[in-house]
């Protein structure tokens, strides 16, 4: 394995000096056909890097000026009432947090000279800007740096040299401890110089993982920019492969939006949803480190945590338990009490009765059924409609009532007491608990939708007794949400951004697609990680049940992550497990970044836990991922040898950088250096082979420096390397 220590986040100095060519006209002096790159010794007093310091310096300055007028603000008198004068010093507080300079948060990361041919009197022939976290203006309001979301800013990102975007040079800063240390060129128009992966893009990933995920603005990539920048409206779906930036696009994206639409968003509110707890730990930084804290973040489970959840389906039970025809099943359900009427209606009011026949609240029910609304609405709306037809008999009787009358019939006994037997108050746990409790009822409601032994795979073997104490399951609370949902329409917010969407059952995406039903979703997945068993195939499919038939799937392809060495091992399984998806690539070769290490069986261990001590010699996070059922042993032989542990999400620090991750979670996470155990045993871990292989994808697919498998069984044959077609 190699032991190279890892590379400070300095691109590798090349011997001829940059450019600061553009609009200044200086010619640039780089070595022909190679994007320059510039380290601290080799700028002269003068030279381009003081001046990049210089414009640092005056852009702290006027930071510092602009934080100080809102110090300075008076909000005296300014606000009409007390509760909107709070909600102004509010604002300003947080306006006066966001303009802090903070030490080792870089106040720019890139330039841009743009050099356009069709200059106008509001477009000089040359401009350059600086891209930041946020904006800096000076005090005529010029700006010294643009916010990484304004419109300018897009051209940083996207530019190609095959699309140069009017951008001449592109030039990205490298910083250490918060000084600027370097900088990198590329002249995207100079057809001599070569494409090459950006040495600061390279030490930026292989920056060595202490705490959780980092954002990523200053190297976006230009097919993940067009994701995070695209409009609001409509469903984005990202298959990619591990390690290609779903999850870094997706918070960028919401970022973005919060940026770009802040009023409409700030009303509506964002959402992001992630597989587990240790997962949404380890992302829940990047959002407040891009100024945005007010994004909620939540798992599947969490959204739908109507009941308690305190009992676990079998497999059957729980793939019919999250098949969309349970929609269906459930509608049926909550529908079922309404009540066909037999009878009249008399209501009194003061000496004078007044009648409905029967037929005609057959009609008012039948019409209200028939309109599609919640089923609590139109139980709302049917005590004013039976008021309503009282109404009319009145007028054709000559009187003249009101509105409010109309009220007054509509909560008289008489009404309240038909609608209740009409169309009786739905509690949505009881309604899931008699479906799953009373078989003749389940019967009823599934009939032509489950079979015998489906129903009998999601019978209780007894009626609960009640809500509180019923055997309830993850995949129970979904139903309860629909359940809910069917009721009283669940409200939906501006955008959801749902991550490792391959594993939700159909009645899942659905339960997120009504938090989205009048916004828009950006779903991010890997078919090729998919581990349940309801995992989707397609995510055409995917989108149906989230009621985003409309949205787009795109792809991303290059891979940051794993290195080339480790991804090719992995995606040896690929044909197993994703027969039509192609491998990521990878923008990194490591040399000796795998090492797969055969011990005796009963020395596997042992053997692992000496390739925690080997990783450890390195800098950076480690992970020791195994198959669930081997954590307790390899935690007792950790122990033994005196290596401290961390469970995963946990913060890892100078002093405990060793996590032991069961495979169940491992997830979205990703650690400097991997060792994987026995991964037989991974792959057995699983109920079926195909998921037990693509388990094994996601951990062999969590490492960003190096990997180091320790097996004393064989591997899985599909791991045997095959000549490539
Ligand atoms: N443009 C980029 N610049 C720097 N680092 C990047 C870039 N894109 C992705 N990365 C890094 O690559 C790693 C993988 O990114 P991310 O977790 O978003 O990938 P993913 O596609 O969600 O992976 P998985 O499918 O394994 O969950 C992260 O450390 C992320 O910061």
């Amino acid at each position: 394995m190699p032991t190279q220590p890892h590379q400070p986040a300095v691109p590798h100095p090349t011997p001829a000096g940059p450019a600061d060519a553009a609009s200044t006209g200086v010619t640039s002096t780089h070595a022909p056909g190679v994007p320059s790159a510039q380290a601290p010794g080799d700028a002269s007093a003068d030279g381009p890097l003081d001046r990049e310091r210089a414009h640092l310096r005056a852009s702290r300055a006027a930071l510092r000026a602009m934080r100080e007028d809102a110090e300075s603000l008076d909000l005296t008198d300014t606000a009409a009432t007390w509760v909107s004068a709070e909600a102004l010093r509010a604002q300003v507080q947080l306006r006066i947090a966001a303009l802090a300079d903070l030490a080792d948060t870089p106040l720019f990361f890139g330039r841009i000279d743009l050099a356009h041919d069709d200059a106008t009197d509001d477009r000089p022939q040359h401009e350059r800007f600086y891209i930041g976290r946020r904006h800096v203006h000076d005090a005529e309001g010029d700006p010294l740096v643009l916010d990484w979301r304004a419109p300018v800013s897009q051209s940083f990102y996207q530019a190609t040299r095959e699309r140069p975007m009017d951008v001449a040079l592109r030039r990205r800063f490298g910083w250490t401890r918060g000084e600027l240390t370097a900088y990198e060129d590329e002249h995207l128009t100079d057809p001599h110089e070569m494409a090459t992966t950006s040495a600061l893009l390279t030490a930026e990933i292989e920056r060595p993982r202490v705490g959780p995920m980092r954002d990523i603005v200053a190297t976006i990539q230009p097919d993940q920019d067009v994701l995070v920048r695209r409009p609001l409206s409509g469903t984005v779906c990202v298959q990619g492969g591990p390690g290609t930036g779903k999850t870094a696009v997706g918070l960028h994206r919401v970022a973005y939006l919060l940026y770009t639409h802040r009023e409409r968003l700030r009303r509506t509110g964002t959402l992001v949803v992630g597989p587990n707890r240790s997962f949404l730990r380890y992302i829940e930084q990047v959002l407040p480190a891009l100024g945005e804290v007010r994004v909620g973040q939540a798992t599947v489970d969490e959204l739908v945590a109507h009941v308690p959840v305190r009992a676990v389906d079998t497999p059957a039970a729980a793939l019919v338990k999250g098949d969309a025809r349970m929609a269906e099943v459930l509608r049926r359900a909550v529908w079922s009490g309404v009540v066909e009427p037999t009878e009249s209606l008399v209501v009194v009011r003061g000496s004078r009765r007044w009648r409905v026949p029967a037929h005609e609240l057959v009609e008012v029910v039948a019409e209200l059924r028939s309109r599609g609304v919640r089923y609590g609405a139109a139980r709302q709306a049917l005590a004013q409609r039976i008021a309503h037809t009282v109404l009319l008999r009145m007028e054709a009787a000559g009187e003249a009532p009101d509105d409010r009358v109309q009220d007054a019939v509509a909560r008289s006994r008489e009404v309240k007491d038909l609608v209740k037997r009409l169309w009786p108050v739905v509690e949505p746990a009881k309604v899931v608990m008699r479906l799953l409790g009373e078989p003749e009822f389940l019967a009823e409601c599934a009939r032509d939708l489950l079979s015998e032994e489906e129903q009998a795979a999601i019978r209780w073997p007894k009626p609960a007794r009640g809500v509180r104490s019923a055997p309830w399951t993850a995949a129970d609370a979904v139903l309860v949400d629909e359940a809910t949902d069917l009721v009283e329409r669940i409200g939906a917010l501006g955008h959801v951004v749902l991550d490792e969407a391959q594993d939700l059952s159909p009645m899942q995406y659905r339960a997120v697609g009504r938090r989205c039903s009048t916004g828009s979703a950006t779903v991010l997945g890997d078919l090729a990680q998919g581990t349940t068993p309801w995992a989707t195939s397609t995510w055409e499919e995917a989108l149906r049940h989230l009621g985003q038939e409309d949205g787009v799937v795109e792809e991303l392809t290059q891979g940051f992550r794993v290195p080339e060495e480790v991804i090719a091992f992995a995606s040896r399984l690929l044909p197993a497990i994703a027969p039509g998806l192609a491998p990521a690539t990878s923008v990194r070769r490591s040399p000796g970044a795998l090492r797969v290490v055969r011990a005796p069986l009963e020395e596997t261990t042992a053997a692992t836990v000496r390739a925690c001590r080997t990783a450890l010699e390195n800098e950076g996070s480690i992970g020791l991922i195994a198959a669930d059922a081997r954590l307790p042993e390899l935690a007792a032989a950790l122990a033994e040898a005196g290596l401290d542990h961390l469970e995963p999400g946990r913060e890892t620090s100078a002093e405990c950088r060793l996590t032991l991750v069961p495979a169940s979670l491992a997830k979205g996470l990703e650690y400097d250096w991997v060792v994987v155990h026995e991964p037989a045993a991974v792959v057995a871990g699983e109920p079926d082979r195909r998921t037990g292989l693509r388990r094994l994808y996601v951990v062999l697919t969590r490492p960003v420096s190096g990997l180091l498998v320790v097996h004393g069984e064989d591997l899985p044959e599909e791991l045997a390397e095959r000549p490539r077609p």
